[in-house]
């Protein structure tokens, strides 16, 4: 298991002032910087688009951490891996061929993940874990910030921890959606090692503590 980071979600900063919000990522001690990329379809809500990313990119070192909440994936790698993002991250609920998706990934030289919904079963990122840099487990139905965290989902990361560890690979596991500094730890347990937080950041008093709190979880 990877030492903890945390992944500030950019979703839960002020849109109108992204560039700004970022710095306070920074000021916190992060290396991580969660990008939420939704259409609409995949899911009910619309967020940033690949010229974003790109307007991001020189104003920052931060690992762009990006998340692709789209019905097909495939159509945008190329433009988020030219934009900046350093790791991209694709669902399997969706109809396409999230083998070849991840080829394209390669290709394009980024790190790649695949990410599971709350209620899609662990076995359904099985056929890929030899190829991932990351597996996502979303810890609440994906769309929108601010909704509670789902612990069942932790029996998910427990079961991919335990594929890590008998294969004998290092891909991370990340868990995303209402994550605060009470259930990261139940998170570690479980085999957890990267933390998105986007409420729970931008809202905490002393975002440097809460980035402590996570990145020295044991
Ligand atoms: O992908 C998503 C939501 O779909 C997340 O990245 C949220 O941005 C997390 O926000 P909080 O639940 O931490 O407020």
């Amino acid at each position: 298991m990877g030492s903890p980071i945390l992944a500030p979600s950019m979703l839960a900063a002020d849109h109108t002032r992204l560039a700004e919000d970022i710095k306070l990522v920074e000021a916190a001690g992060c290396t991580w910087l969660h990008v939420d990329i939704m259409d609409g379809h995949f899911v009910p809500n619309l967020t940033f688009g690949p010229q974003t990313v790109a307007d991001l990119r020189p104003k920052t070192e931060l690992f762009l951490d990006v998340h692709l909440m789209l019905a097909q994936p495939q159509h945008f790698v190329e433009a988020f891996a030219k934009a900046g993002a350093d790791q991209i991250t694709i669902h399997v609920e969706p109809s396409y061929d999230v083998g070849a998706c991840l080829d394209q990934l390669k290709d394009l030289g980024v790190k790649r993940g695949v990410v599971i919904n709350p209620r899609t079963p662990a076995e359904a990122v099985e056929p890929y874990l030899r190829e991932v840099d990351i597996v996502l487990a979303m810890t609440v139905q994906p769309g929108f910030g601010g909704q509670s965290f789902q612990q069942d989902v932790l029996e998910k990361t427990a079961q991919i921890a335990k594929w890590r560890e008998s294969l004998g690979l290092d891909f991370r596991i990340e868990v995303d959606g209402g994550v605060n500094a009470e259930n990261a730890p139940l998170c570690r347990a479980k085999g957890v090692d990267t933390f998105v937080a986007g409420t729970a950041f931008f809202k905490s008093e002393d975002r440097s503590l809460f980035r402590k709190n996570i990145e020295t979880l044991d």
